[in-house]
């Protein structure tokens, strides 16, 4: 999809000709506007942008094309990416070429793509300005309304503070100990196939046991992930979670009926498109588990005030928002919040992991330190805890490291409310109609050559030291990172001035960061301990990068892994 918001769309269509008589042109305008705005007028400013809505963002794109009127013509353009190169290496180029804002096209839409830090400062630091526009509607029919898709602000801010109460300080120290625990179940197969000789695909061996996490500490169900064959997981559920999230990443990008058919009765699905038939089984089992631990804790509930529950250790996330909201929340939306949680919570932290121990095989020097760090900090202990995590910094860099170079999601989408105006990078403003389709592109902002010295290198060590605008392209009003910003288990989007938001930032900041980071540093210090690793293949083109809602590999990360002695 990513790739796509700068590829479709081809050669750009000409404009009209200049000597079409101008008055034609503007009775014809008229028309067409009076047109679009009584079938579907643009909603109030500050209002929650509908799905119909979406549709003006097709009127956008013909007013430039047909009546030459466009707001954003300064704007440099991107038709296409050049040909024959890494993806990184054509976001970089395009970078150099037209700079850190651009307008490219997304099908029969028109997007405009942002790198720029302090553009994206403001875009995500403006309070009730910005929703997530046209992503929430494609996410919706498999994250219902929840956290991710509500554009509805009332229900998100409910939702929100629901949600957040619950990973509360109390909970996420208890959790280390869970996270261990599925770690240590997923090794044990793991071991098997060591003792083989097996080649292991480390990005599944992560996704699986990511999902057994979120199982586990979210809502109370064993997956039982890890202990599937990786790539064919034989227990229908998980089956089912993995064609959800291929829906998420995959199927929609490769063909759209699957997306024009999501509202169609059913018995015309599976006539019509058997895949989509497939995926909304899938769906339907999720719920059929998520609806018996939904049960199971409404039986277990014993309601009390947020005070009390903020001192409780361990149970799960959903008996946290159930003991605490009672029957506030719907099952349906009760449903939504599992849903959006099991799958925001798994593929995100999978990735991250699979591109740090990807890097870190790459650099022997950082797996050296990385190494020496656990062992000073564990010993002899083979699970770490909260302190540990807290001690392992080093460890926290490479996932930092590895979410700037790789992050999860590459893109965030957001459209204004109502006209904004935003000041540029290099002087001038640019204004923006309600509802524009802004994509704020972390793959180029991540590898800002003004921004970050040698960008493309994984190198966990920038973070100990604040650093400021270098090179041959200072990035004006960017307040520099420093690291005495850093108060939590990474640098956030305030501590580096909106340089690095690998978990978002602003009010949509990501609601498992703390979750994500405590996961990541315990699994990875556990595998480090235990195990030494080496890859087969360690070009990332022969390797083959897939960009969807994550950055995921064609193949899989293929690696031989060996027990560590000593
Ligand atoms: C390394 C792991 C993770 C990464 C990189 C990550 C990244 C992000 C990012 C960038 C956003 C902001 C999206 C936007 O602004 O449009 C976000 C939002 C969100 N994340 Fe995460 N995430 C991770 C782990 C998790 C975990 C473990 C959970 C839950 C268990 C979670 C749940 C959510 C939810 C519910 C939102 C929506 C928040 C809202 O809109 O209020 N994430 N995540």
């Amino acid at each position: 999809w990513l790739r796509s918001s700068f590829v479709i769309g081809g050669p750009r269509c000409t404009r009209d000709s200049p000597t079409r008589p101008a008055v034609a042109r503007e009775a014809s305008k008229e028309v067409w506007d009076t047109a679009w705005d009584s079938l579907l007028p643009a909603g109030p400013d500050g209002s929650p942008i509908s799905n119909q809505e979406l549709l003006r963002l097709v009127k956008d794109k013909v007013d430039e094309t047909y009546f030459d009127e466009d707001g954003l013509r300064e704007l440099p353009r991107v038709d296409g990416l050049p040909r024959g190169k890494g993806f990184f290496e054509q976001m970089n180029d395009t970078f150099w070429l037209k700079g850190p804002v651009v307008v490219a096209p997304l099908g029969p839409l028109r997007t405009i793509s942002v790198s720029d830090p302090g553009m994206i400062k403001q875009i995500l630091s403006e309070r009730e300005l910005y929703g997530k526009g046209f992503l929430a509607a494609v996410g919706q029919d498999i994250f219902g309304k929840a956290l991710i898709t509500a554009s509805d602000r009332e229900l998100w801010q409910s939702r929100r503070s629901a949600t957040s109460a619950g990973f509360h300080a109390q909970w996420l120290r208890s959790l280390t100990e869970d996270f261990a625990l599925c770690t240590v179940q997923a090794m044990r197969v793991l071991d098997d196939r060591v003792k083989y000789g097996e080649v292991v695909d480390m990005e599944s061996f992560f996704l699986n046991l990511a999902l057994d996490t979120v199982g586990r500490t979210i809502f109370g169900y064993d997956f039982r992930a890890s202990e599937q064959p990786p790539n064919s997981p034989q227990s229908p559920i998980v089956r089912a979670v993995y064609r959800v999230l291929k829906e998420r990443t995959e199927y929609r990008q490769a063909n759209l009926a699957n997306l024009l058919l999501m509202g169609a009765p059913d018995a015309l699905v599976d006539l019509a498109a058997p895949s989509v038939a497939e995926y909304r089984q899938s769906l339907r089992s999720i719920d059929a588990v998520l609806d018996k631990v939904i049960n199971a804790a409404l039986q277990e509930q014993r309601l009390t005030d947020e005070a009390e529950l903020r001192r409780r250790s361990g149970g799960t996330l959903l008996q946290f928002i159930i003991d605490l909201s009672g029957k506030q929340a719907s099952r349906e939306q009760l449903q939504d919040d599992l849903r959006t949680l099991l799958i925001a919570g798994h593929e995100t932290v999978a990735s991250t992991l699979t591109w740090a121990i990807y890097e870190l095989a790459k650099s022997p020097k950082a797996m050296a330190k990385a190494k020496q760090e656990v062992q000073k900090v564990m010993g002899s202990r083979d699970s770490p805890t909260y302190q540990d995590v807290k001690d392992m910094k080093y460890i926290r860099l490479v996932l930092t490291e590895a979410l700037r170079l790789f992050p999860a999601p590459p893109v965030l989408a957001r459209s204004p409310l109502k006209s904004v105006t935003l000041p540029m990078p290099a002087g001038g403003n640019v204004t923006l109609s309600r509802g524009s389709l802004l994509l704020l592109q972390l793959t180029q902002l991540h590898r800002h050559p003004g921004i970050y010295e040698r960008p493309d290198e994984f190198w966990p060590e920038r973070w100990e030291q604040g650093f400021n605008s270098t090179g041959a392209y200072p990035v004006q009003g960017w307040r520099g990172y420093d690291p005495a910003r850093v108060t939590g288990l990474y640098p956030t989007a305030v501590a580096t001035d909106y340089a690095f938001i690998g978990f978002g930032g602003g009010e949509f900041q990501c609601v498992g960061d703390q979750f994500a980071m405590i996961e990541g540093t315990a699994v990875m210090a556990m595998l480090l301990q235990r195990y030494n690793f080496k890859l087969v293949d360690s070009d990332l083109e022969a390797i083959g990068l897939d960009m969807a809602a994550t950055i995921h590999t064609k193949r899989g990360l293929m690696m031989r892994v060996s027990r560590a002695t000593g």
